[in-house]
């Protein structure tokens, strides 16, 4: 049982301390416990069992402890896990004691709505910057931001490195843009657009696709449609559940 707090590396500021390789599975749901914790801590909560937060962030508490002991976090038996400290160890991992810099290229419809977007801020990200080609949407302002031309990306890059890139052009614009904050140094990027991203080694690429997770819910709507419709007693030779369809709920099958 120990629940360490992490360590940076003492007086040498530049260097960045070996953090653990995890699994992309846990990764992903990090952010997941850190928001439950958040809320656990808002609530008053000094300490959650890891039942209590796994039940807050919506997965298994088997799943969550492994997430957790990869992070060197076991909690104190009959205690719990001390919310403070799991929140320092999760921001840690993830990087967040440092609040990075976002550019959004694409301020539309929905560039619109991330600009305005205050999750962002509350989570550690400032948006530094919104980018568009339209010559008419240059020169808005968008909360407290102006909106500054896409070929100005080099100059803004070089006054302050932009650590994050988001992406909410059409798809037909995305891979040049990608090229574009690839070229100012950006070498982490938010997809928005529809299609796939060609990057260099080195530069890691997240997709959002809102019409991918309705496609993923329509298959599990499908399937459950699928096996109400099947006769009550299977055949011979019949499989009563589709083969391969077998095992976890839907969530569970969308999160991992
Ligand atoms: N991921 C999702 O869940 C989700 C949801 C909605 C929309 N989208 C996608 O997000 C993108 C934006 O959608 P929208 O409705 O906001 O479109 P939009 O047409 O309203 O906005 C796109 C903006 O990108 C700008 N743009 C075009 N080419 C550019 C370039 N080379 N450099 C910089 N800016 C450029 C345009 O001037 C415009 O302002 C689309 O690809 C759309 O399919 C994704």
């Amino acid at each position: 049982m120990s629940q360490h707090r992490p360590t940076g590396a003492p007086g040498r500021a530049s260097v960045v301390p070996a953090l653990p390789d995890l699994p992309e599975a846990t990764v992903a749901r990090l952010p997941e416990y850190l928001r439950a914790l958040h809320h656990l801590a808002e609530q008053g909560n000094d300490t959650v069992s890891s039942e209590g937060l796994a039940a807050a962030a919506g997965v298994n508490s088997a799943k969550l402890r492994k997430d957790l002991s990869h992070l060197g976090s076991y909690g104190t038996r009959g205690v719990g896990y001390d919310v403070a400290l799991l929140i320092e160890q999760i921001e840690f991992v993830l990087g967040l004691t440092q609040r990075r810099a976002v550019a959004l290229v694409g301020v539309g419809n929905l560039g619109h709505a991330l600009a305005g977007y205050a999750g962002f801020a509350s989570r550690g990200f400032r948006i530094v910057a919104l980018l568009d080609a339209d010559r008419e949407r240059v020169g808005e302002e968008i909360n407290g931001l102006v909106v500054r031309h896409i070929d100005d990306l080099p100059r803004i890059a070089a006054e302050e490195p932009i650590a994050i890139g988001v992406i909410a052009t059409p798809a037909t614009a995305a891979q040049s843009v990608a090229d574009q904050l690839v070229a100012a140094g950006v070498t982490s990027i938010l997809n928005f657009a529809p299609c796939v991203l060609s990057v260099p080694e080195g530069v890691d690429v997240r997709k959002v696709d809102l019409a991918i997770e309705l496609q993923i819910l329509s298959f599990h709507e499908h399937r459950k449609a699928s096996l109400t419709a099947l006769p009550a007693t299977p055949g011979p030779g019949l499989p009563s559940v589709p083969i391969g369809l077998t095992g976890t709920g839907a969530q569970e099958a969308v999160a991992t």
